[in-house]
């Protein structure tokens, strides 16, 4: 488990206050999201022990980092969290292998974790190896700064915006190596982004941070399908992460299969029983009566209406069980009016999953 809680205003006449508390499970990815000033890096900060708190604690496992109440605050060093930051701070004279030498000599004595071959295959850093910084790609850099990371065996890795320096293609190219990383190292990661996109792909919990406050935190599906967090609900592309598992091709299609149904989405192909997230938007799900005529859509899905719930003047969002999982759809209030829908009802549920994201 790791434990944060912090109380601390930086100085200046209207110095900004930090007041935020959360807990997350340890392993497991957690996300702190939250727009620019939202107080994500100071957290960040605090917990790898670089910003003393006026008051707070931060706790990882059975190990007191940070307790102002008991005078107790560790110095970064003795901490054992590891920071990649936006660039990754490589040593320039240094081959990519020199660098990430450099973090395998820095790892505690007798602490576990992966060795030198088994980072440089999880990262595909291979080929890289004998060459110096200047020469890599930016998302190459961060795939030789996470390897260092790691190799210094960290009891928590800290990620602060480490995608953000990165163009879309290269974000999209290095988002795989932290899924794999995620899923190789039982390792605790708190990894600060304003993309949603890397939530939704690495997030096991989620934190929403506003003004320095935390708006809520929970299980990453759990808070996607919640609608009364403007900083998810009032987007675009608000709508519910399903985990879904891949499950063959059917009419030019992929087949994803999630707690409750299955989906046929245009999704790229890939070995069956591999495990993918999918953002299913609130506006590319709509209702119709159960029983209504086919459509354009590939996916109608038995629902139980589960309730009705405010998104603006004119619209709302349905609440739509299907099985165990919960999908969101946006719909005008006319609509609902049309249709006499009522909660408790089963509907059928159409999901252009054309919109949907991979993630
Ligand atoms: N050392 C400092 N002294 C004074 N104010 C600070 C200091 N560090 C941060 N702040 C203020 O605290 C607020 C939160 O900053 P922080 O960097 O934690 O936000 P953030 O959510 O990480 O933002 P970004 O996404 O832009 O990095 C900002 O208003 C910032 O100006």
């Amino acid at each position: 488990m790791l434990e944060v809680a912090l109380r601390h205003r930086f100085p200046g006449p209207a110095g900004f206050m930090l007041d935020a508390a959360f807990t997350a499970p340890a392993p497991g990815v957690t996300v702190l999201f939250g727009a620019s000033g939202s107080g994500k890096s100071s957290i960040l900060a605090a917990v790898a022990g670089l910003l003393r708190p006026r008051e707070g604690r931060v706790a990882l496992g059975g190990t007191t980092l940070t307790d102002t109440a008991a005078g107790r605050f560790l110095p970064p060093e003795a901490r054992r969290c590891a920071v990649v930051f936006q660039e990754g701070r490589l040593f320039p004279h240094r081959s990519v292998e020199g660098n990430l030498r450099y973090g395998l000599r820095r790892a505690p004595r007798g602490a576990e974790g992966p060795g030198f071959e088994e980072v440089v295959a999880l990262l595909g850093l291979g080929p890289l190896l004998a060459r110096r910084p200047g020469l890599l790609s930016g998302g190459e850099k961060q795939r030789v700064a996470l390897g260092r990371a790691l190799l210094a065996r960290p009891a928590l890795l800290l990620l602060d915006e480490p995608l953000a320096a990165l163009d879309m293609p290269r974000r999209t190219e290095i988002l795989p190596f932290f899924e794999a990383l995620r899923d190789a190292a039982r390792l605790p990661m708190l990894y600060v982004t304003h993309a949603l996109e890397e939530a939704d792909r690495l997030a096991d919990t989620l934190v929403l941070l506003q003004g320095g406050r935390v708006q809520a935190a929970g299980p990453l599906e759990a808070l996607t399908a919640r609608t009364d967090l403007p900083l998810l609900a009032a987007r675009r592309d608000a709508g519910v992460v399903l985990r879904c598992e891949l499950a063959g091709q059917e009419r030019g299609l992929t087949r994803l299969a999630f707690p409750g149904g299955t989906l046929l989405a245009p999704f790229p192909e890939g070995p069956a029983g591999r495990h993918i997230r999918l953002r299913v938007r609130a506006r590319d799900v709509a209702v119709a009566r159960a029983g209504a005529p086919a459509l354009s859509t590939d996916n109608a899905l038995p629902a139980v209406l589960q309730g009705i719930e405010p998104a603006g003047e004119r619209e709302c969002f349905l609440r739509l069980g299907i099985g165990p999982s919960i999908l969101l759809a946006r719909v005008t209030l006319d609509a609902v009016r049309r249709l006499a829908l009522r909660p408790g009802e089963t509907v059928t549920a159409l999901i252009n999953a054309v919109g949907g994201e991979r993630g």
